[in-house]
Formats: C-alpha cells, sequence, structure tokens
C-alpha cells in the first residue's frame, strides 16, 4: 500500500528536490517533460512501477533499453541520475528510484502546465528487467482492441487508456511510428482518418524513402504544453498515431464519448489524468521487504 507521506519524516523534500532538478534540466531540452513521463509510463507496464527500465545490460539482465519501443527512443536516463544523486545527497538509501521516476512523471506534466497531484510512494526497487515485456509494450500500431487489452491486463480501464494517451499532448514522435498511414495504409491510400491538410505537413517531414528518424510534434496544435488540445485534435482528424486516431475513430469505439468529453473540459481531462497516473502507479509496486533501495539506479546492488 503506497502513501503520499510514505518520506515524510525520512525524506521530507524529496518531492521538491525532484522537481528542481527537472526545472534544471529544462533549461537545456525543451522535450525532457514529455520523456520523463513516458519513461514511467514504460517502467509500469513492464513487471510494474519497480525501476526495470533503469537498468543496465549485464550477464544476468537482459535490459530494457533494448527493446524495440524503447530502443533509441526513451530518453531522460541521464536526468534521473541527476535526481537520484540530488536525493542521495539529502537523505541516502532512502528514496527509491521507482520513486523518482513516479516524482518526475508528476513534476513534469505540472511544471508543462498541466494539472499537480499527490503522488503514492513507497515503491522498491527490482532486480531483474523484462526485455519480452518491453517489446509487448503498447504499440502506435495496435488496433483498438488490442490497446484495451494491453490496459486491461495491467488492471487499467477505457477511462485510463483515453486519458494517459492524453500524455501525448507533448513530446515527439519518429517518422517511423507512423509512416505506415501516410502512403500505402490501405489500397495504396493514406490513412483515410487522416486530415488531409495535416497529411500533406506529415508528408514533407516524412518522404517516402527519407530518414524514419525525423522527429515530429505529438500535438501539433500546442508541442510543449500540457493541456487538452490532443483531444480537440483527435476531433478534426489530427491525431499523429493510428492508437491515437482509433481512440475516436473506430467504428463503434466504446472510448469514443470519452475523448469527447476530455475535447470539451480540459479540467475534466485534468482530472482523470491525475487518477489515471495513479492507477498506472499502482501497477504491482514493490513494497515492505520486498526489491531494495538502489544506491545507482542503473544496477542491482552489489552488482
Ligand atoms: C496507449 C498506448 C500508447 C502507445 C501506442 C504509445 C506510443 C508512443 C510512440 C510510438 C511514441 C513515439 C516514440 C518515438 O518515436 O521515439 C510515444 C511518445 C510518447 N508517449 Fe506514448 N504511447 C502510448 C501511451 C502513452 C502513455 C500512457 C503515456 C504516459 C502517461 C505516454 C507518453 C508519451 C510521451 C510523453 C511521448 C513523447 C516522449 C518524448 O518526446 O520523449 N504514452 N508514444
Ligand atoms: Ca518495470
Ligand atoms: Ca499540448
Amino acid at each position: 500500500q503506497l502513501s503520499p507521506t510514505f518520506y515524510s519524516s525520512t525524506c521530507p523534500n524529496v518531492s521538491a528536490i525532484v522537481r528542481s532538478v527537472v526545472l534544471q534540466a529544462h533549461g537545456s531540452d525543451a522535450r525532457i517533460y514529455a520523456s520523463l513521463t513516458r519513461l514511467h509510463f514504460h517502467d509500469c507496464f513492464v513487471i510494474g512501477c519497480d525501476a526495470s527500465i533503469l537498468l543496465d545490460e549485464t550477464s544476468t539482465i537482459m535490459s530494457e533499453k533494448t527493446a524495440i519501443p524503447n530502443n533509441n527512443s526513451v530518453r531522460g536516463y541521464d536526468v534521473v541520475d541527476n535526481i537520484k544523486t540530488a536525493v542521495e545527497m539529502a537523505c541516502p538509501g532512502v528514496v527509491s528510484c521507482a520513486d523518482i521516476l513516479a516524482l518526475a512523471a508528476e513534476a513534469s506534466v505540472n511544471l508543462a502546465g498541466g494539472p499537480s497531484w499527490s503522488v503514492p510512494l513507497g515503491r522498491r526497487d527490482g532486480t531483474t528487467a523484462s526485455r519480452s515485456g518491453a517489446n509487448n509494450l503498447p504499440a502506435p500500431f495496435d488496433t483498438l482492441a488490442n490497446l484495451q487489452s494491453k490496459f486491461t491486463a495491467v488492471g487499467l480501464s477505457d477511462t485510463d487508456l483515453v486519458a494517459l494517451s492524453g500524455a501525448h499532448t507533448f513530446g515527439r514522435a519518429k517518422c517511423s511510428t507512423f509512416s505506415n498511414r501516410l502512403y500505402n495504409f490501405s489500397n495504396g491510400n493514406p490513412d483515410p482518418s487522416l486530415n488531409s491538410s495535416y497529411l500533406a505537413t506529415l508528408r514533407s517531414s516524412c518522404p517516402q524513402g527519407g530518414s524514419g528518424d525525423t522527429l515530429n510534434n505529438l500535438d501539433p496544435a500546442t508541442p510543449d504544453t500540457f493541456d487538452n488540445k490532443y483531444f480537440t485534435n483527435l476531433q478534426s482528424h489530427r491525431g499523429l498515431l493510428q492508437s491515437d486516431q482509433e481512440l475516436l475513430s473506430t467504428s463503434g469505439a466504446s472510448t469514443a464519448p470519452t475523448v469527447n468529453s476530455f475535447a470539451g473540459s480540459q479540467s475534466s481531462f485534468f482530472t482523470s489524468f491525475s487518477a489515471s497516473m495513479v492507477n498506472m502507479g499502482n501497477i504491482k509496486p514493490l513494497t515492505g521487504s520486498s526489491g531494495q533501495i538502489r544506491s545507482n539506479c542503473r544496477k542491482v546492488n552489489g552488482s
């Protein structure tokens, strides 16, 4: 059972320390708020919120960092190291790397203009990683039914799926994650659920035969601000990833009313997003005497 007051006597300033390092990192990297938010998601969906994603490859650990959804894509590991160093200076051996990821996500969302919520704490760090689990993360090419089953598998609802997808209100995606929609999606035509002027913009950013690594804003309206524009974009057929647009455009989508409700009310999106981040942060945490408090987020203690 996690609690927002878990460190109130052992590390009372932990939230402020995390927030200040995140803010400092943003001074030289406008994308870092998005990247840190995504790190917590990619941690929690693979064997729970245990900082498994932070472990480097060793003879006994098959790192998650090189799994397909993470490789050359997930970023911010260096900033997590800086947060850990600052937290260890104030409260040695007390705060887990898994909790640092949860706190960094909240600070990032809030600093980008989004909601603030109190983060349940007390997770401990795992001693294993799962490459295969990381390779099974939700994919941009998944059907809505597939996305729903991957969320259900970790105890998250349709509302969680829609609210958490709203994190694509900031950050970037490579051409390779959506270029299948631009030229030959079906019968030689582009994805019919793409707005035609947005399609033209994306084609010029991602020409056929060009680099799949070119970065594009996930939210073409407000790329770096945490707001509800992601949902109004879906209404105007400007979802970047297939997995985004499907939430509204799949025929009979059970998620469509929730998309429309968040498009119409930023405050209802913010309230739901905060609740869903707490739900996601509760996926299989290690507590009590399970796991450990890593001294280096990249390594199991003593290895
Ligand atoms: C619903 C299933 C999801 C799918 C299929 C998905 C897929 C993706 C993909 C393909 C990218 C671009 C990666 C790249 O090009 O390198 C991305 C970026 C991102 N995702 Fe998701 N995602 C999902 C859910 C989430 C959730 C639940 C969160 C957080 C709560 C999240 C936060 C982000 C953020 C912030 C970025 C931008 C990261 C950056 O700029 O560094 N995503 N996602
Ligand atoms: Ca994990
Ligand atoms: Ca935005």
